[in-house]
């Protein structure tokens, strides 16, 4: 990442890491105009490295104009998703994205989620190598464990 942080320097959050994987399973629906097969979030921890069929349904929130950018599949390959963490750690140099999913009246969809958390203990607050007196910490910390327990997965 261009942070100017040294190569290891998040590595230690993830010494115990709290990982998990979501398996998606979107069916067709006969009126996709008025469903979303997910609505909208942004995923809570630090990466997102999702894997998609053909089918396309993503959709991400661009922040210029509010938009919703349909993400077209590409064959072999995964998207990245920064998550809030990122975002916290980052002071807001980074951004968690906006997204959700569409669904179509033809096709069912699957999508898997590999969600790259920190360990349970880890408190979640902005890097002290980014924060300065211009630039102040825009986070308070909170414990990744707790917050994890008030999130139905
Ligand atoms: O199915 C997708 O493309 C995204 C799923 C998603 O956003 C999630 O499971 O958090
Ligand atoms: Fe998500």
């Amino acid at each position: 990442m261009s942070l100017n942080l040294s190569a290891n320097r998040l590595e230690p959050f993830f010494k115990d890491q709290t990982a998990f994987v979501r398996l998606n399973h979107y069916p067709t629906c006969l009126a996709p105009n008025l469903a979303l097969g997910a609505g909208r979030h942004k995923d809570a921890g630090a990466l997102t490295i999702l894997a998609q069929d053909d089918v396309g349904g993503l959709e991400v929130k661009r922040k210029t104009d509010g938009e919703w950018i349909f993400v077209k599949p590409v064959r072999n390959s995964f998207i990245i998703n920064l998550g809030d963490v990122i975002q916290v750690w980052s002071n807001d140099i980074y951004e968690s994205i906006e997204h959700r999913v569409r669904v179509n009246s033809t096709r069912e969809r699957f999508s898997i989620p590999f969600f790259m958390n920190p360990a349970l203990y880890i408190v979640v607050e902005p890097l002290p190598e980014l924060i300065s007196e211009e630039n102040p910490a825009k986070y308070k910390g909170y414990h990744w464990g707790k917050f994890l327990a008030t999130q139905k997965q």
